[in-house]
């Protein structure tokens, strides 16, 4: 087994790169408009409800009509996955392990066809897409190996004490609820998905209701490489039908959750109750909101801050929990770096995601566009418009990266999460200044600092408040196994995605001693 290392992304100015995504568009192209079903005990269930997943950038065109669950089928799915589950927890390691490494060889010799899915479903450029699904295949790579790791260390770990033999071991917890979010509709989905079933436990997949196709892919392709019928239950649903019933049934063991703060938190507080007749602690795996800012100092290469800035707030249309929302700057350096980053986004272009002619595509659905639109007047109230703040919702929902200029610390936009290409620039007379306005909002997901002062880079480690703290580069854009992912307070359980104790959370330790 070779060390593991992060995928690397598609250099799609090489001809034969282009050619081979432009051949995937056509062929997934032409599979548009095909039926969903369930996937419960290995069976397809496809039911009278169902609802159609479009395309953000052309909202006209169906990417797929996928069955909708109901809480009957919610409660089959919980009793699949309860009955696989002892089966499923006696497995061999190293078979579950395999299952990762052949699914993840199977993802990568069909990347573009799995990047052009997540073009047309999440309306990512050629280059998000393949980081996306790059990312998917590093989850299965790296989590691999963590499993190969836990299990085979565990014990080595232990005092040995004359006389006894102790064995220490990682199993795992039961059913797991899985709810990923539709903005890496692959990399996360997979990633969550794949970290639970390698340690041994059994899910209930249910999908972000803008993104179910590309989950119904990878379901399909953890079978091809094997996956028995039971471990994973594809569940679409709309979560506020089915999610109290999954998340509250007495037979979850645990929730593993990645989306918005404010679903984030119903569902922590749901699986703090105990169900009639169930035996345990739920646990609580949430990763959720940000609100990120980069702080360029005095002492800063202000073209390598501008360049960060504008990509961090605008890559995907600015639909990342890491993106750079808010960009603090010295007032040294404000007018310079502001105008710098006007500059770059005015060059921007927003269109079709599978035009390669776009910079960024649109936001994903009818909710995204009109709340996104909605700060927008908002930021115009509090703020001075710098930058873009046009929307064309006619063929897709296309939203211009807009800067704001002049926020107060304490402005609505400058603390609530936005989740669009919306960045909002605020003066700070000091450093310190800097780090407390950068500290002042309620979550603590990623944040950068441009500066070339060691001291100051330093009083940053310290002080900045942030799950990932970046220096001198843009504020997205973490590698598994390199940046290990998850935030402070309401960003969630900081459960560290792509790190080394990510399975950990999806495991139980049980020790046996026995007297010789
Ligand atoms: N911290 C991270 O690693 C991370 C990563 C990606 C996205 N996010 C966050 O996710 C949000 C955007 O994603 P989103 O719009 O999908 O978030 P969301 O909270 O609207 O939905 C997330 C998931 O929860 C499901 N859901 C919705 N209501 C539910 C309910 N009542 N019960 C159970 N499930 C329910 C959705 O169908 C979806 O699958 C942003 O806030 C972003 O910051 C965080
Ligand atoms: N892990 C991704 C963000 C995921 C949230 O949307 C990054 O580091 O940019």
């Amino acid at each position: 087994m070779v060390p593991y290392r992060p995928e690397p992304f598609t250099d799609f100015s090489n001809e034969t790169n282009r050619k081979a995504i432009e051949a995937a568009l056509d062929k997934v192209q032409a599979e548009l408009g095909q039926e969903y079903p369930l996937i419960i005990g290995g069976k397809r269930v496809k039911t009278d409800a169902s609802f159609n997943s479009i395309n953000p950038s052309r909202k006209a065109e169906v990417i797929g009509r996928v069955s909708k669950a109901d809480a009957e089928l919610a409660e089959q799915a919980i009793q699949s996955a309860h009955e696989t589950f002892a089966a499923w927890a006696r497995v061999p390691v190293e078979q579950r392990v395999r299952l990762l490494f052949k699914t993840a060889a199977l993802l990568r010799r069909r990347k573009h066809e799995f990047s052009a899915w997540l073009m047309l479903e999440a309306g990512k450029t050629a280059a998000e897409a393949d980081a996306d699904t790059a990312e998917a295949i590093d989850f299965m790579e790296y989590y691999a190996r963590q499993m190969i790791e836990l299990d085979t260390t565990a014990a080595s770990r232990l005092i040995t004490l004359e006389g006894e033999d102790n064995d220490l071991r990682y199993i795992p917890l039961g059913v797991g609820v899985i709810i990923p979010p539709w903005n890496f509709p692959l990399a996360i989905m997979a990633g969550m998905t794949t970290a639970a079933v390698v340690a041994g436990n059994t899910v209930v997949l249910k999908p972000a209701s803008a993104t179910p196709v590309i989950a119904a892919r990878f379901v399909s392709l953890l079978e091809e490489a094997g996956m028995p019928p039971g471990v994973v239950q594809f569940l679409p649903g709309s979560g506020g039908e089915i999610g109290d019933l999954l998340v509250s049934h007495p037979l979850t063991r645990f929730i593993s959750f990645t989306g918005s703060k404010e679903v984030g938190l119903r569902i922590f507080e749901l699986s703090a109750k105990t169900a009639p007749g169930q035996k345990w602690l739920k646990r609580f795996v949430g990763e959720l909101g940000g609100k990120d800012a980069i702080i360029v100092d005095s002492e800063a290469d202000l073209e390598a801050a501008a360049q960060a800035i504008v990509a961090a707030a605008f890559g995907f249309s600015g639909q990342k929990c890491s993106a750079c929302s808010r960009a603090i700057v010295h007032a040294d350096v404000y007018d310079e770096i502001l105008q710098r980053c006007t500059e770059l986004t005015r060059e921007l272009k927003v269109g079709a995601a599978s035009d390669f002619s776009s910079s960024t595509g649109p936001v994903i659905d009818e909710a995204a566009y009109r709340k996104i639109s909605s700060y927008i007047e908002q930021g115009k109230k509090e703020c001075r418009l710098v930058a873009g703040g046009g929307t064309a919702g006619e063929k897709g929902y296309f939203i211009e990266p807009t800067i704001f200029a002049d926020a107060a610390p304490d402005a609505v936009i400058m603390q609530e999460e936005i989740f669009g290409p919306v960045v909002v620039f605020c003066k700070a007379e000091s450093f310190e200044q800097a780090l407390d306005i950068a500290n002042n909002t309620e979550y603590g997901l990623t944040g950068s600092v441009f500066s070339m002062s060691r001291s100051r880079l330093e009083q940053a480690r310290e002080q900045f408040h942030v799950g990932n703290l970046y220096f001198n580069r843009k504020c997205t854009g973490a590698l598994v196994g390199v940046h290990p992912f998850g935030g402070f307070n309401m960003s969630g359980t900081d459960s560290k995605a792509g790190g080394p104790d990510y399975l950990l959370q999806f495991t139980q330790l049980k020790l046996i001693s026995e007297k010789l």
